[in-house]
């Protein structure tokens, strides 16, 4: 085994109190060749000994022409390292980043599924999620939107996502990378300008670091892990009111809410209600104005009615329940 450094102990503490990829597991390690993948699937095979776990790498070839020789050059370090690899590339190459998150996903469940491998790793770090958090700010994002990035979320039934490497900040990747020697693949597209995510990491990120807070990446992180915890409670709490004041007659569902199991909720659990129920009714994610069309209902007289909302739908007043008709 290599040498032993904070970084590992800090690993191999952090899987020993969470247990999110208990010993003796299959783990497919998801490497892009960059520093914060390489320095996961360095780390993970420092503690393999420890932990007997079952390593396989995958690679994800968007076939971008950026991307010429990223493959070869993963292969070339898996080689090295010993482990075993697998390369999927796209028959079509994904078209911008959202479609190339997505589609690198379903691939890497899908390798997981055939090589029976129940957690997939990825090497998100602390920068990611201060990374995330801002972007999904000033796009306008509510509580759920700022504590994306989590420590793990299930991609199937049977398979995990896990990130253990969100309490680390890409300097100390990095820094653990060059103390060790181990080449990275520079990846020309993380410079570009053009991209808003880029932009957010070398242009706004320093600013704040330098007039704000040295420690604004860490800082930013600890408030999405801290809202994480409060999402997952108040999403619970929303659940049970869901179960309480939303009726579906027919089928396909006709959606009805009860107003007065909703009246004296808080207003952040009536939105969250109102949201979950939206999320099944409309074809595109509800925004803040498509929800509060819905709040505002919940104390109107009755025959009051909403403005539409996309796919035609307005939402009336009758007695107790808000009920939805088609309109176009
Ligand atoms: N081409 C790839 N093949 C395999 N794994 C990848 C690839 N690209 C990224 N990953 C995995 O995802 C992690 C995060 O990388 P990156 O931030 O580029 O992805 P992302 O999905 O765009 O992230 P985010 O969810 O923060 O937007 C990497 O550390 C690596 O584990």
């Amino acid at each position: 085994m290599s040498e032993w450094t904070l970084l590992h102990a800090h690993l191999h503490q952090l899987l020993r109190s969470q247990l999110w990829l208990p010993a003796q597991q299959s783990l497919l390690v998801a490497v892009s060749g960059g520093q914060d993948s390489l320095c996961l699937l360095r780390l993970l095979l420092d503690l393999q000994p420890k932990w007997g776990w079952r390593l396989l790498v995958a690679y994800c070839d968007h076939r971008w022409p950026a991307d010429a020789g990223n493959a070869a050059f993963v292969a070339a370090v898996t080689q090295t390292w010993q482990v075993p690899l697998v390369v999927q590339a796209a028959v079509v190459p994904p078209c911008g980043e959202a479609a190339a998150r997505h589609w690198r996903y379903q691939v890497l469940t899908a390798i997981a599924h055939t090589y029976q491998c129940r957690y997939v790793v990825t090497g998100h770090t602390a920068s990611d999620r201060a990374e995330t958090i801002l972007y999904n700010l000033v796009r306008g994002s509510g509580l759920n939107g700022l504590q994306t990035l989590t420590w793990q979320r299930s991609l199937t039934p049977e398979i995990s996502l896990v990130r253990p490497l969100l309490k680390m900040t890409r300097a100390e990747t990095g820094q653990f990378c060059q103390s060790r020697q181990i080449e990275v693949w520079a990846d020309a597209t993380n410079e570009n300008l053009a991209y808003a995510r880029n932009r957010i990491r070398l242009e706004v990120l320093p600013y704040l670091q330098q007039h704000f807070n040295p420690r604004v990446e860490q800082t930013l992180a600890q408030t999405a892990e801290l809202l994480a915890a409060e999402v997952d409670y108040l999403e619970a709490i929303a659940h049970d009111l869901y179960q309480q004041a939303i009726a579906a007659v027919s089928q396909p569902p006709q959606w009805r809410i009860h107003r007065p199991s909703l009246q004296s909720s808080h207003i952040a659990l009536q939105r969250r209600v109102i949201r979950q129920l939206l999320q099944q009714m409309m074809p595109s994610q509800p925004t803040f104005g498509h929800i509060e069309k819905l709040v505002n209902l919940l104390e109107a007289p009755n025959r009051s009615q909403s403005d539409p909302l996309p796919g035609g739908i307005c939402a009336q007043v009758e007695d107790d329940w808000i009920t939805f008709v088609r309109v176009s």
